[in-house]
């Protein structure tokens, strides 16, 4: 296991972008948004993407854009992954090989609350099926939860604690750095 670089995963709106951020300042290093290298390298919103070539086209990207960032660490240590970026193995793969990875998690309810309250949510956090909001949450939560716990070298629970908090846990795991745990 490496700490080179570190990769935050989760759900929508458990805190990776918000977290990373802390984590990176706390470490004295750059942070790297893989949603932001995305809009970037497509001169596109995630919005536009998924509406210029639907949920594929915007894997696509993720997938090369992730490449880029775990083959270049010039570009920031710590790096705020979408939280669909372990759907293919192709990406499980390169995170595991190149990094640690921090699972951050929330409940169904708390991932929704901050959804609706959170302002880039239009831009960046198009809908991925015909559900509602909290009954996609909850059915792509459970699809995905076996890809997230694989890929996680840390737990946090994000429920309770202030993103400073999780910083603060997440710094002081990686100063010990063993192997899969939670707190
Ligand atoms: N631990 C937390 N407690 C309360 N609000 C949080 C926490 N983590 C993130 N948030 C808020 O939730 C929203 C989504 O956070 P963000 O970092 O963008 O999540 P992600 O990148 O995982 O989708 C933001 O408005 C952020 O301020
Ligand atoms: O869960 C997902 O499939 C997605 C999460 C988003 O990032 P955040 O997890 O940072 O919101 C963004 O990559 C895109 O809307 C797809
Ligand atoms: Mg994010």
């Amino acid at each position: 296991m490496t700490t080179d670089r570190i990769y935050l995963t989760g759900y929508r709106g458990t805190g990776k972008t918000t977290v990373g951020k802390l984590i990176s300042a706390e470490l004295a290093t750059e942070c790297v948004d893989l949603d932001h290298v995305i809009e970037q390298a497509a001169g596109k919103t995630i919005r536009e993407i998924f509406a210029a070539g639907g949920e594929d086209l915007f894997r696509d990207w993720e997938s090369r854009c992730l490449a880029q960032v775990a083959a270049d660490r010039s570009q920031g240590r710590v790096i705020s992954l979408g939280g669909g970026a372990i759907l293919r193995e192709q990406n499980r793969d390169v995170i595991r090989q190149t990094g640690v990875c921090i699972w951050l998690t929330a409940s169904p309810d708390v991932i929704a609350r901050r959804l609706a309250d959170d302002q880039t949510t239009g831009q960046r956090r198009p809908a991925l099926t015909e559900l509602s909001p909290v009954e996609e949450i909850r059915e792509l939560l459970a699809r995905r939860e076996p890809l997230y716990r694989q890929s996680a070298d840390l737990i946090l629970a994000s429920d309770a604690k202030s993103p400073q908090q999780l910083a603060r846990d997440a710094v002081h795991w990686l100063d010990q750095h063993g192997g899969q745990s939670s707190m």
